[in-house]
């Protein structure tokens, strides 16, 4: 339809198009001498329309699908986070197995029915190698590995021999991408909408969820479309159903609908329930290898009461991959709960849905009742605010246009009482803290949850850690960011967390060095709207005032926590370093006192005392021997610890009681095995055997 208006400019659309010129006259004024020109008239019926599924196929790089590696990045995401959304709606311990599989060239070739075929021009193909620059690169490898046998020889790290890589795109490779839930599952009918209709989701009501813009899903299915050609299958089957759903399907892009190939009920023997997504798409796991794991390890820190199985097969034995993440807590964080509007953040668009939508029929009540913050009194009060046109039994579905602005400039402008935030559901810092000690062991770690904090009428909540030390952690900050329980990967040096904990932050008044030290900076945030830039939630804009000031509020609640633990760890490390130090002189000095000693002692007794007694008595002791330069040693050691015992002994006595060493332990439980429990903290781990 749109080409045929591109090029036929007559009979169909001369009525619309003259419409459209007259409009045009009329707005400016020029009347027929502007409707004559030829070049406007051909320019309006360039006009044209687009599907959602094609906007987003076409540019595919905002919803995180920029290349066949990140393609395969965000694939996987968007199936973890629909798992955990569906297992956690129904309050269900999450159990996830990710499989990826990579196909092969000739698999997929025969999977689609297509035969292989051998190259016969060779120079016709992008990586195609002339025998004098093959002999190049062999000699090149053979120097390689040459290196690299004499560096593992001495001990050395070896490094993976670098790929032979062609100069153009090479050859593609396919993957097969599985996700198994024990979620909530789909109703049979919903299932071909909500994976092949771009922009239809369960998640776009007042509610933290990791999915928000109904696309995820969807993408996944358009990316296998662009790359493969093949559709996506969705096994389902709701808590109590007796059969389960088998859907096959692809999706129409012009039309953005589903083109179902099967969707049928099978048996469901087993009482199974979940979901099962498997989609077959191009792309890199050599080059997104090491994000997919980190997304991984680090989604199962933020999800410590999750179960995850992530496999990753191929032909080539050694690239295959097993790891369990397993539960390491029972404790759920609460079911995020669905809330209502708060009148600050409602645009007249909005007003106008909640009327349409409402069950409510005056004012009074739709105020009362669509809106959190605003009680019965609070709603008469605005009402009689609003003027003479207004009152409590009006019904809204009679308000005027002009009404309804009045209504939203009112919002704009009253006083309302801040979302309590009671509706979201934080990590916890128990499950932060579990987190960062079972990922990282660090030497010490701190905690902090804010309080509800509200950025243009949505809640949120930051919660944040800083950990000092730890395995496999590098020298400066490592940062962990997450937003609604997602890890965020992508996009580091724009996102507040990562500009608040580099610029805003002055580590060297917490005794923190911000080069040398190993500091892990986990910061996390929930709310009902995390304003994401862009829709492939990779980071958060560091422009937004109250969700920076709180971040650099928690981070610096954390560092205060951890100050007092580094100085105290200083002082420690000085009084050792102290008396060290008068030991290693004691001695040096014994032998010079009792040298000099023995020189006075020598000397003939002279006729007047020079000394008082004591020390008349002293030297005869040295003379006879009772007194030695052990003695000396022996005192002077016990005089060094007396005064170190005295410090220690003021210091406690300076901090108090309450101040005394304490460590946080944890109540763990053993993944499906309940005979006994662990209490676990960094150094030691009771077990409590019923
Ligand atoms: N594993 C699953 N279990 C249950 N429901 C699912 C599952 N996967 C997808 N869905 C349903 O399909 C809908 C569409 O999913 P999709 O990933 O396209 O978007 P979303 O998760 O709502 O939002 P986003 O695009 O932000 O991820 C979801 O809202 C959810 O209702």
């Amino acid at each position: 339809m749109d080409d045929s208006s591109d090029g036929g400019a007559t009979a169909g659309s001369t009525k619309k198009k003259s419409a459209a010129a007259a409009a045009k006259g009329k707005a400016t004024g020029k009347g027929k001498a502007a409707s004559k020109a030829a070049p406007k008239s051909k320019e309006s019926s360039l006009l044209k329309q687009k599907s959602p599924a094609e906007f987003f196929a076409e540019n595919k790089n905002i919803a995180g699908f920029d290349n066949p590696g990140k393609s395969l990045y965000t694939t996987m995401r968007e199936l973890v986070e629909n798992a955990l959304d569906s297992a956690e709606s129904i309050s269900e311990l999450p159990d996830i197995e990710i499989t990826i599989e990579e196909i092969t060239k000739s698999k997929f070739n025969t999977m689609i029915g297509l035969v292989d075929r051998e190259r016969v021009d060779e120079a016709l193909y992008d990586d195609f190698e002339s025998s004098k620059a093959r002999e190049k690169r062999l000699a090149k490898e053979a120097r390689f590995q040459e290196t690299q046998a004499k560096n593992a020889a001495l001990g050395k790290k070896v490094k993976d021999t670098p790929a032979a890589r062609g100069k153009g795109r090479g050859e593609a490779s396919f993957f097969r991408v599985t996700c198994k839930d024990n979620g909530r599952g789909m109703p049979h009918e919903d299932i071909p909408n909500m994976f092949g209709r771009v922009l239809s989701g369960t998640k776009y009501g007042l509610r933290q969820t990791r999915g928000k813009f109904g696309l995820g899903a969807k993408m996944a299915l358009i990316w296998s479309k662009m790359s493969t050609g093949l559709p996506i299958d969705i096994k389902s089957s709701m808590k109590g159903q007796d059969y389960i759903t088998f859907c096959r399907l692809d999706i129409d892009i012009h039309k953005n609908v589903p083109h179902i190939h099967l969707h049928e009920k099978r048996e469901n023997n087993g009482h199974w329930h979940g979901a099962e997504i498997q989609v077959i798409i191009e792309g890199n796991w050599t080059t997104h290898r090491s994000r997919i794991l980190h997304y991984m390890r680090q989604m199962a820190v933020i999800t410590p009461y999750a179960q995850f199985l992530f496999r990753f097969l191929s032909d080539a034995a050694e690239k295959n991959l097993t790891i369990k993440f397993a539960r390491r807590t029972d404790v759920m964080p609460p079911v995020p709960l669905l809330t209502k509007h708060h009148p600050s953040a409602v645009d007249l668009l909005l007003i106008k849905r909640l009327i349409t939508d409402t069950t409510k029929p005056n004012l009074l009540q739709f105020l009362q009742h669509e809106f959190v913050n605003i009680s019965k009194a609070h709603a008469d009060r605005l009402i009689g605010e609003m003027g003479p046109d207004f009152n409590a039994k009006t019904t809204v579905n009679s308000l005027t246009s002009q009404q309804l602005v009045r209504i939203h400039q009112l919002f704009r402008q009253a006083k309302f009482d801040d979302p309590s935030g009671n509706c979201l559901s934080p990590a916890g810092e128990y499950n932060l803290r579990l987190g960062i000690i079972k990922e990282l062991h660090p030497d010490l770690v701190a905690t902090h949850a804010s309080s509800p904090q509200v950025f243009e009428g949505h809640p949120f909540i930051v919660e944040a850690g800083v950990s000092i030390g730890g395995k496999d952690v590098k020298q400066g900050l490592n940062i962990f960011r997450f937003a609604n329980r997602i890890p965020l990967l992508f996009e580091q040096g724009a996102d507040v967390i990562t500009r608040t904990a580099l610029k805003r932050i002055n580590w060297s008044i917490y005794k923190i060095n911000q080069q040398q030290d190993k500091i892990g900076v986990f910061v996390s945030i929930v709310s009902t709207k995390i304003p994401f830039k862009g829709t492939g939630k990779e980071y958060i804009g560091d422009d937004i005032t109250e969700i920076a000031d709180a971040v650099k509020s928690a981070l610096k609640q954390c560092c205060v926590q951890l100050k007092s633990k580094i100085v105290k760890k200083l002082q420690a490390r000085e009084q050792q370093d102290r008396k060290r130090n008068l030991n290693k002189y004691i001695p040096d000095v014994a032998r010079t006192i009792m040298e000099t000693l023995g020189e006075l002692a020598d000397e003939s007794p002279p006729k007047r005392p020079r000394f008082d007694k004591e020390d008349e008595e002293l030297l005869e002791k040295i003379n006879s021997e009772e007194v030695t330069e052990m003695t000396f040693r022996d005192c002077l050691t016990q005089h060094v610890e007396q005064v170190d015992y005295e410090m220690a002994l003021e210091y406690a006595m300076q901090s108090g009681v309450s101040e005394e060493p304490r460590e946080a332990i944890y109540l763990n439980s053993l993944e499906g095995s309940y005979k006994f429990v662990d209490f676990q903290s960094p150094a030691f781990v009771f077990r409590f055997i019923p």
